[in-house]
Formats: C-alpha cells, sequence, structure tokens
C-alpha cells in the first residue's frame, strides 16, 4: 500500500461497542466518519467478554433455576451442563470470532472502517500501520475519538508467572476445552463469573481471593451471598489466600501454585482475573504531551484533559470512568452529541443531566454480575454514601420474604438493600442478589438516575405477585 492522505470529519480509534457507538453518532449528525480497528470490529465485548462471559453464565443459570421449583427439579434429576452444547451456543454468540455481521453494519450505516494499528501521530492526525507494514495518514476536521478498551493486567513481581502462561480473561470466555482443575486468582467480577460458569462446565475450580470477601466495590452481603452460591455449586473459596510462586515445567502441563500459607496447589490452568490497565501504551500519546500507558483523564463530556482545542475525546473503558459496556456505550452517545455540537458551532449543555455531559457515571453506573446468584447494583453502596458526606439510611429487605419470589423458586434467598438520602427524600443506590434480579436493576437505575422523590415511587405500584414487589418493603422502611 503506498502512503496517502484521508480527510474525514470524525476519526474514531478503535472499532469496540463505545467506537462504533461514536462512530454511530457522528454519521448520523451528517460526520464524515472513519473507525481504525487493529483486531475485530464489536472489540473485547462481542468477542472475549461480555457476549462469550453470559453465554456460558445463562445454562448456568437456567439450570439452577430449573432446579428450584418443585416439580422440575424432579424432571431435571442430577443432569448435568451438556459442556459440548453450551462450548458451541458460546462459540455462536461469539460469532466465531468473525466480525463481518459488523463490519456490514458499518458499511450499512455509512461509516468507513480502516484496518490497522492506529496511532496519534498529530493534532487531529492518526496513522495507521496495516498488518502489511503498509501506512496510511488520516487527518479530521474536527475529532478524533479513542475507544481503544482495556487489556487485563497481571501482577507484577510473581515468581514463574508469564512461564506459567495464565489464562487471561480472553482465555477464559474462549477456551475450547473445559480444564480439569482451574485456579481462578482474584475475587473481582471476571474471576466470581468464570468460577461460576467452569465449574459448572464440570472443572474442579478453586477461587483464590487475596482479600476478606468476594466483590469489594460492593456491598458486602453481594460477596457474602455470592461466596456461599459459589462454595454451594462446588467451588473451593479460599479468602485471604496470597500466591508466592507458580511453577509449569514445560509450559503446558500442570501448573503448581505456591500459597504463602505454605500449602501448594495444582491445576490444568490458572487463571488471572485481576483488574484492567488502558490500551494507551503504543497509541502516540507522546505526540500530543501525554503519557503512553495512563488512562485517559475526561471532563463530562469525554473531551480529554490536558490538549488544547477540544477535538480529542476518549470514552468508554480508556477513561476509566466505568468499565462497562453500557457506560462506555452512553458515553458514547454523549461524546458523538458533543462533536456535532462542535462541529455546527453550537455552545455545549455540560450541566448535570446536560445533553453533552455523561453524568450517570457519576450518580454510580448500573452493573449485573451474573454470578450464582445474581447481583445487581446501581449507584452507591452505604459506605460510599456515607463517605461522600451524605446523611443516609440503609434499608434492607430478605427477597425470599415476597410472594414473587418464593414463587420463583423454592427456598429462595436473596437480600435487598437502598440506600436512602434523609435530606433529599431520594433512593441514591440499591443492590439486589439473588435468582433473577438482573431484569429488577432499571427499575432502580430509573429510581436512582431520575431521583425521584420517595413519596412519588410510592404510586409506582409493583405487579402481584412478582419479585419486584420488594420495592414496597424496600419503600416502607425509607418512609419510617
Ligand atoms: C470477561 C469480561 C466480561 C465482561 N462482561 C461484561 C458484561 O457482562 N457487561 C458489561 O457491561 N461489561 C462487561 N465487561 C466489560 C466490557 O467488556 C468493557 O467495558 C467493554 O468492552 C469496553 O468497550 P470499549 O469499546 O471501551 O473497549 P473494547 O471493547 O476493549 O474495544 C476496544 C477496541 O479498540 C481496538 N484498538 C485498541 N487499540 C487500537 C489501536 N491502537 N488501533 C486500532 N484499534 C485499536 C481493539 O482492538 C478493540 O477492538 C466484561 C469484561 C470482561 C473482561
Ligand atoms: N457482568 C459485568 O458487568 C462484568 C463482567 C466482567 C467484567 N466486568 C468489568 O471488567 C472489569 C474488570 O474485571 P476484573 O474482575 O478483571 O477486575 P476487578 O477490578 O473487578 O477485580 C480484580 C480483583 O483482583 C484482585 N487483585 C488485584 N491484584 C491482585 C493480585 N496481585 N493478587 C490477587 N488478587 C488481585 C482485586 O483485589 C480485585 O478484587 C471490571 O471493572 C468490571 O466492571 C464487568
Amino acid at each position: 500500500m503506498t502512503d496517502s492522505a484521508d480527510e474525514y470529519d470524525v476519526i474514531v480509534l478503535g472499532a469496540g461497542p463505545t467506537g462504533e457507538n461514536v462512530a454511530d453518532r457522528t454519521a448520523a449528525a451528517g460526520l464524515r466518519t472513519v473507525v481504525v480497528e487493529a483486531e475485530l470490529v464489536g472489540g473485547e465485548c462481542s468477542y472475549w467478554a461480555c457476549m462469550p462471559s453470559k453465554a456460558l453464565l445463562r445454562p448456568v443459570a437456567a439450570l439452577d433455576e430449573a432446579r428450584a421449583v418443585a416439580g422440575v427439579r424432579e424432571a431435571v434429576g442430577d443432569r448435568r451442563l451438556d459442556p459440548a452444547a453450551v462450548l458451541a451456543r458460546r462459540d455462536a454468540f461469539a460469532s466465531h470470532w468473525k466480525d463481518d455481521g459488523q463490519v456490514t453494519w458499518l458499511r450499512e450505516t455509512g461509516i468507513e472502517l480502516v484496518r490497522g494499528h492506529g496511532r496519534l501521530a498529530g493534532v487531529r492526525t492518526v496513522a495507521v500501520e496495516a498488518e502489511d507494514g503498509g501506512e496510511r495518514v488520516l487527518t479530521a476536521r474536527h475529532a478524533v475519538a479513542v475507544c481503544t478498551g482495556s487489556r487485563p493486567v497481571l501482577p507484577g513481581g510473581v515468581p514463574g508467572l508469564a512461564e506459567a502462561h495464565p489464562w487471561t480473561s480472553r482465555d477464559a470466555t474462549s477456551s475450547p476445552t473445559v480444564p480439569g482443575r482451574l485456579a481462578v486468582v482474584g475475587g473481582g467480577v471476571v474471576g466470581v463469573e468464570m468460577a461460576a460458569a467452569w465449574r459448572a462446565l464440570g472443572s474442579e475450580v478453586v477461587l483464590l481471593v487475596r482479600g476478606a470477601g468476594l466483590l469489594p466495590r460492593m456491598e458486602p452481603f453481594a460477596g457474602e451471598l455470592v461466596a456461599d452460591g459459589l462454595q454451594a455449586a462446588g467451588v473451593d473459596v479460599r479468602l485471604g489466600a496470597r500466591i508466592g510462586a507458580l511453577r509449569r515445567a514445560d509450559g503446558s502441563g500442570p501448573v503448581t501454585l505456591t500459597l504463602d500459607d505454605g500449602g501448594d496447589l495444582t491445576a490444568d490452568e490458572v487463571l488471572y482475573a485481576t483488574g484492567r490497565a488502558p490500551r494507551t501504551a503504543d497509541i502516540g500519546l507522546e505526540q500530543i504531551g501525554l503519557k503512553p500507558g495512563d488512562w485517559l483523564e475526561v471532563d463530562d463530556s469525554c473531551t480529554v484533559l490536558g490538549v488544547d482545542g477540544g477535538w480529542l475525546y476518549a470514552a468508554g473503558d480508556v477513561n476509566h470512568r466505568a468499565l462497562l459496556t453500557h457506560q462506555g456505550k452512553y458515553q458514547a452517545r454523549i461524546t458523538g452529541a458533543a462533536i456535532a455540537a462542535r462541529a455546527q458551532g453550537r455552545t455545549l449543555d455540560t450541566s448535570r443531566w446536560g445533553a453533552h455531559a455523561a453524568s450517570a457515571d457519576l450518580a454510580g453506573a448500573p452493573q449485573v454480575v451474573f454470578t450464582q446468584p445474581e447481583v445487581a447494583a446501581v449507584g452507591l453502596t452505604l459506605a460510599a454514601a456515607e463517605e461522600a458526606g451524605l446523611r443516609v439510611k440503609a434499608v434492607d429487605h430478605e427477597i425470599g420474604a415476597v410472594a414473587g419470589a418464593s414463587l420463583y423458586a423454592d427456598d429462595y434467598r436473596g437480600r435487598a438493600r437502598v440506600v436512602f438520602d434523609l435530606d433529599r427524600g431520594v433512593i441514591v443506590g440499591a443492590c439486589l442478589v439473588g435468582p433473577g434480579v438482573a431484569e429488577l436493576l432499571h427499575s432502580a437505575t430509573v429510581a436512582v438516575v431520575g431521583e425521584v422523590p420517595i413519596d412519588r415511587l410510592w404510586h409506582a405500584v409493583p405487579a402481584y405477585p412478582t419479585i419486584s414487589e420488594v420495592w414496597l418493603r424496600l419503600l416502607e422502611g425509607c418512609r419510617g
């Protein structure tokens, strides 16, 4: 390929869910838009994160729910998941790691695609290195949006870790085979979800957590109920566990973990689910005065701080506001609107909840952890609200005590909490744990983001007999 210069209105670097949605919005505003993608259009979410992981986890919940209802329980008996069928369904949800469908969508939406590794090469300029080594230099009349996402991060200073070739989230979501023994390091979201999935597929799973509980950013009872649920499913959950070293003789056989308490643990694979780092090490940040490898700090309109001219945006995982696909897509809608407004010479509305402010990131992003049982949370935890100086009270209720929950599952076990702001009379946080709570989360999100006064929420009547009747008990607790 020969060198050439291409001028667009907007360049989007990275075609994950965030980049796709920025491009969708700017193209819809009539701006000539190009996206640059080094791997697959659709990003981590489509091929190695949300979609394949949830395809692995949905059968786990379906089987648990069947077992929880007398009559169905007897029909299911002690049958286990069929790994081959689950993995085949997972492969289909990952589109067999081919992006033809999403490339077609880009074309039909009027967005151009340039494949290759992109790097900022100056103001509103991106140089793309194609796989064949050729370079193409793209310039943007209005904006560049960096949407390069994040990658798994491994802890430093652990002897033998690199040589042990640990699984990362990519292997854990795409493995074609079920390991006999799987050690999982990390009690965050990836750790608990993948422990649940592979245990249900037949692996012997040990979950090694360095802290005192699982899911440390959520209400403490969420981690406790998930630890109980995983243990009941046969996962060996070890809290306060630290790995001193790993040994894997030939790089592919069994791996032995030496624990700080002196014990050894041997597994066929070890998954490190120990957090994420931004994909900014090699995107030319040094060309515009920023530090490679850093998260990109942005204002509420996702404009990158420390860069003059308001032409550089960063949305999705790479800005570290909320590492979730739906928040990345939300930021993308805000970013696209901001780029279009600036291109049309309009002033941005960056007031709280304005058209060009990703305010919901700060109110607390909704999140569902698809484990055993499900966890659904939005807004502030009690601890976070107190730390923020709010005068709050927590109202808790056992979800199993409402009629809808007892019909949903025999011996339903689950708990709900809302965090009530006593001064403003609104709910600032909610956490629901139990079978089937995922679909309840949006009601909590509307209450929190909408800042709906408690006296008005009292008139939002949940249908009988559904799990959502737990809202009545929670509202009673708020009203005192
Ligand atoms: C195992 C797992 C499960 C998850 N499950 C969920 C879930 O259920 N729900 C949820 O909301 N979130 C989930 N997440 C988080 C979610 O995957 C991320 O928040 C989401 O993918 C972020 O989207 P993004 O577009 O910002 O980045 P990404 O999806 O990472 O996409 C970035 C894209 O940029 C490309 N790129 C990077 N650098 C360059 C470059 N220099 N040039 C060209 N292209 C480049 C990459 O190839 C990639 O395609 C999960 C994460 C993991 C790891
Ligand atoms: N269902 C979902 O919404 C979903 C699912 C998976 C991932 N995600 C997103 O992806 C992101 C990444 O998930 P994650 O689980 O990798 O990160 P995380 O930050 O949620 O959890 C990482 C865990 O690893 C532990 N840890 C860190 N360093 C360690 C070390 N050296 N040794 C032992 N433990 C260590 C941390 O204490 C933490 O509990 C999350 O922010 C999450 O929002 C979302």
